[in-house]
């Protein structure tokens, strides 16, 4: 199945939805991680920026914690966000907050990019790969071969290993999740109907038996789940400045 493209040869009308409806409590922060500072921004603007850069992203919308909804217009005015449309309060699983937010966008799209709020330093060149990967593919979502080497574990205290699974075969799944629009509506609906809740959107489209597509990633691409990721995320923005900066005069 291909969608029809734009003049450049590329999917257009993208909805890009922000999955920003979590509580963060593994960082454990005064408020939802995604409001906290990031070296001067919070972590919802900035990947907020980063998709209404792309001029293919259309309109954006934000499934936000269950009052919080206000003060994402209110960062959205005052960071000068374009394109966003709607905000929704999200549910109690992820899942859920995208499907409210599939569930409000303000125009039917063509392709929805789902992305987390907290994975704020998403590189433009990587949402543009896959945006250009959607004109191919109706599912292609950003993920990274696992570097370590992953076990199994069987039931147990201590837990023991039940085996050792093939590393080269293993792909960490990041966001952004881009599907044509069809194919991620039959997949929330069929999810909704068997009662399945899933830790990401492909897992979703993955049981209407379509095949996704997995596109290079970026371990820059981290998510904030940790307090010590924020330190990570700190370190690569700064390393980002500086690589930014003219060198300084002779
Ligand atoms: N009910 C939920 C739960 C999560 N998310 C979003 O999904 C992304 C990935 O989730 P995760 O990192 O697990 O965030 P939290 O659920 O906030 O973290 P925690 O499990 O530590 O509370 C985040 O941007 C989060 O805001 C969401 O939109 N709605
Ligand atoms: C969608 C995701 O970020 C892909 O890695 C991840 O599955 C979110 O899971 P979480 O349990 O909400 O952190």
């Amino acid at each position: 199945m291909t969608i029809p493209l734009g003049p450049a040869g590329l999917a257009v009308g993208v909805t890009a939805i922000v999955a920003a409806g979590g509580r963060g409590t593994r960082v454990g922060g005064p408020v939802p991680k995604q409001f906290l500072d990031l070296a001067g921004r919070p972590v919802l603007v900035r990947s907020l920026e980063v998709l209404a850069a792309d001029p293919r992203v259309d309109e954006l919308v934000v499934a936000a914690p269950p009052g919080w909804v206000d003060r994402v217009w209110e960062l959205a005015r005052q960071y000068g966000i374009p394109k966003l449309t709607r905000v929704v309060e999200g549910g109690e699983t992820r899942q859920e907050s995208v499907g409210r937010a599939f569930g409000a966008v303000s125009s039917r799209p063509r392709v929805v990019a789902i992305h987390d709020a907290a994975r704020p330093l998403l590189p433009p060149a990587l949402l543009a790969g896959l945006l250009e990967a959607a004109g191919r593919y109706p599912a292609v979502i950003a993920a990274v071969p696992v570097r370590d080497t992953v076990k199994e574990a069987a039931p147990g205290d201590p837990p023991r290993v039940a085996r050792t699974l093939a590393r080269e075969r293993l792909w960490a799944a990041q966001t952004p999740q881009v599907f044509h629009a069809h194919v991620l509506e039959a997949a929330l609906a069929r999810a909704r109907e068997d009662g399945f809740t899933g830790t990401d959107e492909a897992a979703l489209v993955e049981r209407l038996g379509e095949p996704v597509v997995l596109y290079p990633g970026s371990a820059e691409n981290l998510k904030l789940t940790t307090p010590e990721d924020f330190a990570l995320a700190g370190a690569l923005l700064a390393r980002r400045h500086a690589a930014a900066a003219p060198p300084a005069p002779a």
